[in-house]
């Protein structure tokens, strides 16, 4: 397998407390990976280092051959920005903006112009079958909704992975398989890597292969055989 991202020998502590022990993973492009496990058990912490939110104590990682772990703050969020979609369990969209205008930031604060990044938004409103609530505000529509527009979000600006932490832990499980459905068939059109932390065996089993992280350890081989 040809990696496009991988994690070596990954430790993280916050304070006397070990949240990654030595986690080796790679994914592929345009792979689905699911990061199962228990309450605490370090997946968070293994995404937001693999993502560029944290930087690891110690060990590497890599994204498209590149060492990223020791970027500077200001390259490390232009990474993100550029690379990276990320989806979040409770959406995390901007409260006073429409559903069609979260969907366009991405956009908007990649400097491209409000007319284009408007319609560039309607297309994934379509895309999303979102277009009866374009024009609402998050508070105003259900939750299975305001995931599917945290996903055109993530998808809006072309990134080469997308990083998606209990995207479903909010939703009842219609909506949940709906969620999951469509991250995976979106990011698969797009071309785009996943790697989706959750602890519900049903979410992974949407995923190409799983990886189970316990006390801050892989316990299941990261590199298919
Ligand atoms: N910012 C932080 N400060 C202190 N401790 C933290 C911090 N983030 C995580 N931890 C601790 O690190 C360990 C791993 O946490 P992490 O959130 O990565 O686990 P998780 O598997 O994602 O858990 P959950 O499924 O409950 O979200 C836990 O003991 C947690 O309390």
């Amino acid at each position: 397998m040809t990696s496009l991202l991988s994690g070596h020998g990954l430790h993280k502590s916050f304070g006397p407390i070990p949240a990654l022990r030595g986690v080796d993973l790679e994914v592929a492009a345009g792979e689905v990976l699911a990061v199962m496990g228990p309450s605490g058990s370090g997946k968070s912490t293994l995404l937001h280092c693999l993502a560029g939110i944290l930087a690891p104590d110690a060990g590497e990682v890599t994204f498209d051959g590149r060492r990223i772990d020791k970027l500077l703050d200001g390259r490390r969020s232009r990474l993100r920005r550029t690379q990276f979609g990320f989806v979040f369990q409770f959406g995390q969209l901007v409260p006073e903006l429409t559903l069609r205008e979260n969907i366009a930031l991405p956009l908007l604060l990649g400097g491209r112009g409000r007319r284009g990044s408007v319609a560039a938004a309607g297309e994934w409103i379509e895309r999303l079958q979102l277009t009866d609530s374009a024009d609402r505000l998050p508070g105003e529509v259900s939750g299975g909704q305001a995931q599917r527009v945290a996903l055109a979000r993530a998808l809006i600006a072309g990134p080469r992975v997308v990083f998606a932490d209990e995207p479903t832990g909010a939703l009842d499980s219609v909506a949940a398989d709906e969620v999951m459905e469509l991250l995976v068939t979106t990011a698969r059109a797009e071309g785009a890597s996943v790697v989706v932390v959750t602890h519900e065996p049903r979410v992974a089993a949407f995923a190409d292969r799983q990886l189970t992280v316990r006390d801050g350890r892989a316990v299941l081989p990261a590199v298919a055989p």
